[in-house]
């Protein structure tokens, strides 16, 4: 196979880069560029060199026209002008960025105050999480992948909502992020001096990903709900941790709201049930593609505490893509991401 990467200087081309050199169908990456066009790729990433000693490529259609699939991971509001002309035409594309995750293009303009790709265009995009919509993926051209927070958050709890185990109308969801979740590019927030030995919360009630998993629990659990959502930059380089209070139904078990995730994710992988919380970390998922979830029950106020971790540059971005990738050419999910966390 024949892979472009456009935005591979970002976080998430590095690690695309990184799991498509192991995977045994990519016989060729393409990198390209919207800056720094003729740059060899190794002399920007020492940790690349004899590695990707490969010139960055301009971006044009042709250039992109023989590529079997193409990556973009590019900020918001790049790919809804840029992917357009491909739709359907050139190669399979999956985009990391958000502009087309959200059906309805005014909430896309109204959460990201981003001029929306063309509504028909948008349409044509199939939400990439992979656990809950394999059969669409598989026959789709065109995965807008999700978010790095939904992923860790709606994996978590779908599969309650869906089996009726906890009220969808009262979620509350605390998460917090690694600041490699913020892109690159150098900014007053993400500084050293600012988030070292710093813990802050930000963009209260107004993150863009609020929509993207009230959808997707309308998309996959048949439910329109509210969600109050908060996130907070944590001072380490990787992970999320999520964590989502929920009303149990009456009667519900611990037991069973475990067993629920068990069931639902035996086939899959990825997705591992943790039943002791000592076992819970980000950096038992750091550098993989997995995503760890725990649930525990508190019996004094009948709400369940719902919790997962997963690498936001990985199972939030470049590992769930190429696991998208894997699917659309009905090839094992694990092919090329097959490999133990960091921990250390
Ligand atoms: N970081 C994370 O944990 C996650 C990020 N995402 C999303 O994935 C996307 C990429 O994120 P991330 O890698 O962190 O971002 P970065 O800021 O690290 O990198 C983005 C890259 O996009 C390229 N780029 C910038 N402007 C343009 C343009 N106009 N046209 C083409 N390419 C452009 C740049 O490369 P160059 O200058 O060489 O063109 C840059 O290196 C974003 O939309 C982000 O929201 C999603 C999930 C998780
Ligand atoms: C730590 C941090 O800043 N994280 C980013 C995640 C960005 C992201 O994934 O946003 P998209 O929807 O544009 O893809 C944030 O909270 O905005």
């Amino acid at each position: 196979m024949k892979v472009g990467i456009i935005g591979a200087t970002g976080y998430g081309g590095l690690e695309l880069i990184r799991f498509l050199h192991h995977h045994p169908e990519v016989k060729n990456i393409e990198l390209f560029t919207s800056s720094d066009e003729g740059a060899i790729f190794s002399s920007k990433f020492g940790h690349l060199v004899t590695i990707h000693d490969t010139p960055l490529q301009k971006i044009t259609i042709d250039s992109l026209a023989g590529l079997d699939v193409l990556f973009t991971s590019t900020p918001s509001g790049v790919t809804s002008s840029l992917l357009p002309p491909l739709v359907g035409v050139g190669p399979k594309l999956i985009d990391l960025s958000g502009d087309y995750r959200l059906k309805d293009v005014g909430v896309f303009e109204k959460w990201y105050n981003k001029q929306p790709a063309p509504k028909h265009i948008v349409e044509q995009s199939v939400y990439g999480l992979t656990e809950w919509n394999e059969k669409n993926i598989q026959s789709s051209h065109f995965i807008a992948n999700p978010g790095c927070y939904p992923t860790a958050v709606l994996l978590s709890i779908l599969p309650l909502i869906k089996a009726g185990l906890i009220d969808p109308h009262y979620l509350v969801i605390d998460a917090k992020s690694g600041v490699s979740g913020a892109g690159n590019k150098l900014s007053q927030t993400t500084h050293y001096s600012e988030t070292n030995e710093n813990f802050s919360i930000y963009k209260v009630n107004e993150h863009q990903h609020i929509p993207e998993i009230e959808q997707a629990i309308e998309l996959f659990a048949n439910v329109k709900t509210k969600i109050t959502f908060n996130t907070h930059l944590v001072p380490m380089t990787r992970g999320i941790l999520a964590t989502t209070y929920a009303p149990v139904t009456e009667g519900v078990s611990n037991e069973q709201l475990t067993e629920c995730l068990m069931e639902t994710y035996k086939e899959h992988p990825f997705v591992r049930i943790v039943t002791s919380v000592s076992l819970m970390g980000t950096n038992r998922v750091k550098g993989s593609n997995y995503c760890d979830i725990f649930v525990k029950v508190d019996e004094r106020t009948n709400r369940a505490t719902i919790v997962s971790v997963i690498d936001n540059l990985v199972k939030g971005a470049a590992g769930q893509a190429i696991q998208n990738m894997n699917v659309q050419f009905s090839l094992p999910q694990t092919l090329g991401l097959d490999v133990i966390p960091l921990f250390i």
